[in-house]
């Protein structure tokens, strides 16, 4: 990455609130960030990636949507800020807690001893023959695995390994259920499992393990 688009993604932190780990120690989450439409907004992005994902333009639409998409983007480059302050990944009412990265889940249930949520993967979400891309299954384990690992230690880890098994197919545009929880805690070593269903048929399950974050480690 060129040092222009680093700093365009990367801009200083705005309070210099200390690190834990490679994270701040102050995670400031919020249902209130990107005002009230902004779950109405992520959803018209990931239409938008939907309808991307299938579309064939002609030539001339083709023009007209990169200069549409030249405004749309105009725009947002006038509202950059840091990660810890954007409300994709910190509000916690919305899907995926607003980011868009992420397939879109709901948590159900969530605590020390694991979490359940509904997840939903996009038509943008295609690994081919309308399945999903077995990327974004492993997308979906890492950020809620993740979560079951900072839930149980309270603090915060990274994923040294994540093993996904895919037993069967996983659809998309279908709800299913995904669970993850900390199975065994070996000093800084979690280890996470988890499992992926569509009703009781198993799409794939996770083997992961996670290394609590010494404080300063990036
Ligand atoms: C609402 C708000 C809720 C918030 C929820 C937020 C959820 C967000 C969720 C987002 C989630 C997104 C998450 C992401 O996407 S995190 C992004 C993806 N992960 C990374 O980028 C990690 C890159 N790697 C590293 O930084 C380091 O290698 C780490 C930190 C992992 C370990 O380097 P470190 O120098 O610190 O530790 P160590 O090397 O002394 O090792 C320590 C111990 O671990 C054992 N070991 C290490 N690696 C492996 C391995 N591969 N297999 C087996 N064992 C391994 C090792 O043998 C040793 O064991 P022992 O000798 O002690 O027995």
């Amino acid at each position: 990455m060129n040092d222009a688009l680093d700093d365009q993604w990367n801009p200083t932190d705005q309070d210099g609130s200390p690190h834990e780990g490679g994270f701040r120690a102050r995670f400031d989450v919020t249902t209130e960030r990107g005002g009230p439409r902004y779950g109405e907004f992520n959803e018209q992005v990931r239409l938008l990636m939907d309808r991307v994902r299938y579309a064939c333009p002609t030539g001339e639409l083709t023009d007209e949507l990169i200069a549409d998409l030249k405004s749309i983007n105009g725009k947002l480059a006038d509202v950059q800020i840091d990660e810890w302050h954007t409300p994709a990944g910190t509000r916690i009412d919305l899907p995926a807690r607003g980011n868009i990265t992420v397939p879109p889940y709901d948590v159900t249930d969530a605590g020390p001893d694991g979490v359940t949520a509904q997840i939903t993967f996009r038509p943008y979400h295609l690994g081919g023959n309308d399945a999903a891309h077995g990327g974004q299954v492993a997308v979906a384990f890492d950020d809620l695995g993740g979560m079951a690992s900072a839930l149980k230690i309270q603090g915060v880890s990274r994923t040294a390994y994540l093993t996904v098994n895919y037993r069967s197919i996983t659809p998309l545009r279908t709800p299913l259920t995904i669970r993850t929880w900390v199975e065994n805690l070996d000093g800084r070593k979690v280890y996470v499992k988890g499992t992926l269903h569509e009703g009781d048929r198993l799409c794939a399950d996770l083997d992961a393990l996670f290394i609590r974050l010494k404080p300063g480690q990036p």
